[in-house]
């Protein structure tokens, strides 16, 4: 991550929640207060480090009432959102509901939904630009499986998905756009990529977006890791100088681990 001279962040971290299809709207609500509590008491800058939450959808309004009663600085988003406005998509969530909840987010092709649900980067691209369309940020979800991995063509596989999913977007909505490097063999698993496998794969994702976007919006481009991110390994991994961030899942379930890690600077080099 990228340091300026007056020790503050080029680009802001971003540390994000997961939640998945973990807590109902009343455990949201008590997850959500100890994690403000904890950070609250460690007097956590939130200017410095931001910190997202993304709770199952039927979590979203008592987590905006919580925010809004409370004047939380902790943002969230929706884990999915439907490439359509409104209309005949029995099950599906529109950008324009999240919005209305207060979302600043919204995944956007977690690899959870492109396996399970059979998304395809073309659905990917028409969801990415429906985000923008209702004023959400897309966290776009890129990343290999073991078998690519192992073939050695994770950084091709990685980068056609992203170069598909970003198509036609224009460079000032991708120098808001965050993107989330999962590789699906260490989501879940306990593998964890190496800092220097992160460093790697976000380099190669913002030379790609420098050169459909150019290197201003790219520059401005967060870009995270995810995959079995815990307290432990944080540190390591946002210390990588193209590692604006990182996306959790089963740690954020847990407020003491999951503040440990927004407060990654506290332990770095530990
Ligand atoms: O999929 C993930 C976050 O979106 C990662 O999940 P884990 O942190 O549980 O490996």
């Amino acid at each position: 991550m990228t340091t300026s001279s007056n020790g503050s962040f080029a680009r802001i971290p971003l540390i994000a929640g997961n939640w998945k299809m973990n807590m109902d709207h009343v455990q949201a609500i008590t997850l959500l207060q100890k994690l403000a509590w904890t950070l609250e008491d460690k007097r956590h800058d939130f200017g410095r480090v931001e910190v997202a939450i993304f709770p199952p959808f039927t979590d979203l309004r008592g987590v905006q009432t919580l925010v809004q009663g409370d004047d939380l600085k902790v943002v969230y988003g929706g884990q999915d959102l439907s490439p359509f406005d409104s209309g005949a998509y029995t099950g599906d969530i529109s950008g324009a509901f999240l919005a209305k909840l207060g979302c600043t987010y919204a995944l956007v092709g977690h690899s959870e939904r492109r396996t399970l649900h059979g998304e395809s980067d073309e659905e990917l691209n028409a969801k990415t630009k429906a985000a923008y369309k209702h004023g959400l940020v897309p966290v776009l979800c890129v990343g290999e499986g073991l078998e690519v991995r192992q073939a050695g063509q994770h950084v091709e596989h990685t980068l056609a998905q992203l170069r598909a999913d970003v198509e036609g977007l224009t460079a000032e909505q991708a120098s808001t756009l965050v993107v989330a490097y999962e590789p699906v063999w260490a989501i879940g698993t306990g593998e964890v990529a190496g800092p220097e496998d992160a460093q790697e794969m976000c380099a190669a994702i913002r030379a790609e977006l420098s050169s459909i976007f150019g290197d201003e919006a790219a520059r401005a481009t967060r870009l995270l890791y995810g995959g079995s991110v815990k307290a432990a390994n944080a540190a390591a991994i946002l210390g990588q100088p193209d590692v604006d961030g990182v996306l959790v899942g089963g740690a954020s379930l847990d407020p003491a681990e999951f503040a440990s890690i927004v407060r990654f600077e506290s332990h770095a080099g530990a």
